[in-house]
C-alpha cells in the first residue's frame, strides 16, 4: 500500500455551525405531490384511512380529454372497428324483417321467393354479422393495446425520472400496480364503454328505425320515457363514480400493505408479527369490501331502476299494439315484427345503461395514470458536460451545508473537504456524523442549503444529473440487486465482456462461488439475491462498481459483511487501482480504511480532523480514540 502522497484538503474545522433554514435540499420537494398522491401513498401502520379522505384525483371531464389524446393516434383502427360493430348492429332489424314476411308470406303458396332461400339467407346474415363483430373486437383490440402500451412506456419513465420524494411517499407495490393495472383498466373499461355505446346505440337507432316505419305513433310514445331515463342514469353515474373511485383508492391502500408483508416477511416472521399484519390487512381489506359492495350497489341499482322505467313505456306500447291488432289494423306479421323489435330494444337499452360503472372505473383508471405521468420530476439544471474518459476525478467541499427537508438539524455544516484526483481517502465518524449525506451529495441525489460542491473544478449544480453519476460507482449499505444472473447483475445496462466480468468477480473474491455454480455466470440469484449470503451479495455489488470502471468509486460500508480474509483479498484488488482512480472509503470498522492517503473525521457534519492514520494517531485526538475504543472491543 503505498503511503507518504499528500493529500489532505480538509480543513479540520470548528465553525460554520449556523442552523440553515430548510431550501429543500434534497432534489424537487414540491408541494404539488402533496394533493396529487393522496390516495396511493404508504401509510403508517394503523387503522385504515377514513372514507372521505380519499378522493382527491382531477376532474374526470378534464381525465377523459386527455384520454382523447392517448386514443386519437389510433383513430383509424378504432374507427373502423367501429365500423364493424355498426354494420354489425345495423343488421340487427333483419332478423324480425324476415320473420315478419316470412309470417305474412310464407304461408302462401306464392310467396315471391324459393323457400330454399331462407337457409343460406339466415345463415348468411349470422355469419356476416359474426365476422363484422370479430373484425370489429380484433381492430379494437390492435388499438386499445397500442394506448396501453404507450401509457405503460411512458409512465415507467415517469417513474424512473421522478424526484426522490416519490419513492418515500409510494409503496413500491403501489407504483407497479399503478404501471402495470391502471393503463390496462382504463382502456379496457373506456373502450368496452365506447363499443357497447356505439355498438348497442346503433342497434337501438336500427330497430328505432324499424319500429317507427312500422308504427311511428306506437314508437314516439315509447320515446316518453327517455327524459325520465336520463336523470335516473345521472343519478346513479354520480353515486358509482365517488363509490369506485373510493373503492379504487383502498385496492392501492391494501396493495401497500401487501407489499410491505411480503418485503418484509423475515421481519414479520421474526417480530412473531403475523397476527398483527393479519389484523392490518384484514382492517383495510374489509374497508375495501364495504366500499366494493357501495360501489357495486349503485352499479347494480341501475339496471332495475332503468327497466323499471322502460317498462312503462314498454307496457303502453304493448297494449296499444295489442288493441291495434285486435281491431284488425294490423297484419300478425306486423304484429309479431313490432313485438319482436320492440323487446329486441330491451338487451341494447340494459347494456347501454350499464356503461355508467366501467366509464366511472376508467376514468379513474386514466387519472392515476395521468397523476403518475404528472408526478414532479427530479429537478436536473445543470447544462455542462465532464467527458468520462478525461475526467480527472478532483472533489472539492467548499463551505457546504446542507439541512434535510422536515428535519431541524443541518446534516452538514461548513464542511470543507478536498480529494484530489486519483487519491483515497476515509470518512469516518459516529453514525449519523453526515458520512452517507456526503455521497448523496456527490451523486445530486441531495443538494447543498449552502456552500459548494466542484468536481473537477466544475460545479456540480452545473452538471447534467446523468453525466454527473456517469463518473461514479458506488457500492452503498444498502445493496440492491436484480432478480436475474449473476452475469447481468455484473454487467447491469452495460454490453457483456466475459473477461472483464470474470476479472471484476476475482477482484470482489465472488470467482470461486460463480464456478461452484452448476449454471456459473448464468445462476439466477432470486429476487435481490436472496439466494446469496449477505457477504456474497455485497461481494456481487463490488463486481457491479468494478465492471462500470467510472473515474471515482465510492465504498460506503462495502466490505462491512465480509469475513476477515475475504475482506482483505476485496481490499487488495481495490488497493491495486490506488493512484489510478479516486477513490472514497467509508467504513466503521477503522482497520479498513488505515492505508488511506487521507483520513477524515466527521462529527456534527464537519470534519473535526483530518491526516493519515500515523498522524491522527499521534494526535491522540477523536480518531486516536476510535481506534482505542475498536482495539479494545
Ligand atoms: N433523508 C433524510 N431525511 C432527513 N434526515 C436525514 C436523511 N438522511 C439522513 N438524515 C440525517 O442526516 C444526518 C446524517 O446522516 P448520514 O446518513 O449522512 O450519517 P452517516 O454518517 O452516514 O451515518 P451511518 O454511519 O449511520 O450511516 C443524520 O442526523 C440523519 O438523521
Amino acid at each position: 500500500m503505498p503511503t507518504g502522497r499528500r493529500c489532505c484538503g480538509s480543513r479540520a474545522a470548528g465553525g460554520g455551525g449556523r442552523g440553515e433554514a430548510a431550501l429543500h435540499p434534497v432534489a424537487g420537494v414540491a408541494p404539488a405531490l402533496e394533493v396529487r398522491c393522496g390516495p396511493a401513498v404508504r401509510r403508517p401502520l394503523g387503522p385504515p384511512v377514513p372514507e372521505k379522505a380519499a378522493a382527491l384525483t382531477p376532474a374526470s371531464d378534464a381525465v377523459a380529454r386527455r384520454f382523447l389524446s392517448y386514443i386519437a393516434p389510433q383513430k383509424w383502427g378504432l374507427l373502423l372497428g367501429v365500423a364493424c360493430f355498426m354494420a354489425a348492429a345495423a343488421m340487427e332489424p333483419l332478423v324480425p324483417a324476415l320473420l315478419s314476411r316470412l309470417l305474412d308470406d310464407g304461408f302462401k303458396a306464392d310467396m315471391g321467393f324459393s323457400v330454399w332461400w331462407v337457409p343460406p339467407i339466415l345463415i348468411g346474415m349470422f355469419a356476416a354479422r359474426g365476422l363484422l363483430l370479430f373484425c370489429g373486437a380484433y381492430l379494437f383490440a390492435w388499438s386499445n393495446t397500442r394506448v396501453v402500451l404507450q401509457l405503460r412506456e411512458e409512465m415507467v419513465a415517469a417513474v424512473m425520472r421522478a424526484d426522490a420524494a416519490l419513492y418515500g411517499r409510494v409503496a413500491p407495490g403501489v407504483l407497479a400496480s399503478q404501471v402495470i393495472t391502471d393503463p390496462q383498466n382504463a382502456v379496457n373499461n373506456i373502450s368496452g364503454a365506447v363499443v357497447t355505446l356505439l355498438r348497442d346505440g346503433t342497434t337501438l337507432l336500427a330497430l328505432l328505425g324499424y319500429l317507427f316505419y312500422l308504427n311511428w305513433k306506437l314508437t314516439l310514445i315509447s320515446l316518453i320515457t327517455l327524459p325520465l331515463l336520463g336523470l335516473v342514469v345521472r343519478f346513479v353515474k354520480r353515486r358509482v363514480m365517488s363509490a369506485s373511485r373510493r373503492t379504487h383508492d383502498s385496492h392501492m391502500r391494501l396493495i401497500g400493505i401487501t407489499d410491505d408483508i411480503a418485503r418484509a416477511w423475515r421481519v414479520v416472521r421474526t417480530f412473531d408479527a403475523v397476527g398483527f399484519e393479519s389484523r392490518r390487512f384484514s382492517q383495510e381489506a374489509q374497508q375495501m369490501r364495504r366500499m366494493a359492495i357501495k360501489s357495486a350497489a349503485a352499479g347494480a341499482s341501475m339496471t332495475p331502476l332503468t327497466q323499471t322505467v322502460a317498462s312503462l313505456g314498454v307496457a303502453t306500447i304493448l297494449t296499444m299494439a295489442l288493441v291495434q291488432a285486435q281491431q284488425g289494423s294490423a297484419t300478425v306479421g306486423e304484429f309479431v315484427g313490432f313485438i319482436t323489435a320492440l323487446l329486441m330494444t330491451i338487451s341494447p337499452m340494459r347494456h347501454l345503461t350499464d356503461v355508467t360503472q366501467p366509464i366511472a372505473n376508467g376514468l379513474i383508471g386514466a387519472g392515476r395514470c395521468f397523476e403518475l405521468l404528472d408526478t414532479p420530476k427530479e429537478p436536473d439544471r445543470g447544462t455542462r458536460e465532464l467527458d468520462p474518459a478525461h475526467c480527472q476525478g478532483e472533489i472539492r467541499f467548499a463551505g457546504v451545508g446542507l439541512t434535510y427537508p422536515d428535519s431541524e438539524r443541518p446534516a452538514l455544516q461548513g464542511l470543507d473537504l478536498h480529494v484530489p484526483a486519483g487519491t483515497t481517502v476515509a470518512l469516518v465518524g459516529a453514525s449519523g456524523a453526515g458520512k452517507t449525506t456526503i455521497v448523496s451529495t456527490l451523486l445530486g441525489f441531495a443538494e447543498p442549503t449552502q456552500g459548494e460542491v466542484t468536481l473537477d473544478g466544475v460545479p456540480l449544480s452545473a452538471l447534467r444529473k446523468a453525466n454527473l453519476r456517469r463518473q461514479f460507482a458506488v457500492v452503498s449499505q444498502d445493496i440492491v440487486l436484480f432478480d436475474g444472473s449473476i452475469a447481468d447483475n455484473v454487467t447491469y445496462a452495460l454490453p457483456f465482456d466475459a473477461a472483464r466480468v470474470e476479472s471484476c468477480l476475482r477482484a470482489a473474491n465472488l470467482w470461486d462461488f460463480v464456478q461452484s455454480q452448476p449454471e456459473g455466470l448464468r445462476a439466477s440469484i432470486g429476487t435481490n439475491g436472496n439466494r446469496l449470503s449477505g457477504g456474497q451479495r455485497q461481494r456481487l455489488a463490488i463486481a457491479r462498481a468494478l465492471y462500470k470502471d467510472a473515474r471515482i468509486w465510492i465504498f460506503d460500508e462495502a466490505t462491512s459483511a465480509l469475513d476477515t480474509e475475504s475482506e482483505r483479498i476485496v481490499q487488495q484488488s481495490i488497493e491495486q487501482w490506488q493512484g489510478r482512480k479516486t477513490l472514497i472509503l467509508i467504513a466503521h470498522r477503522l482497520s479498513t480504511v488505515r492505508n488511506a492517503d487521507c483520513i477524515h473525521v466527521l462529527a456534527d457534519g464537519r470534519v473535526v480532523e483530518a491526516g493519515r492514520h500515523a498522524e491522527l494517531m499521534a494526535r491522540q485526538g477523536l480518531y486516536a480514540g476510535m481506534v482505542g475504543a475498536q482495539a479494545l472491543g
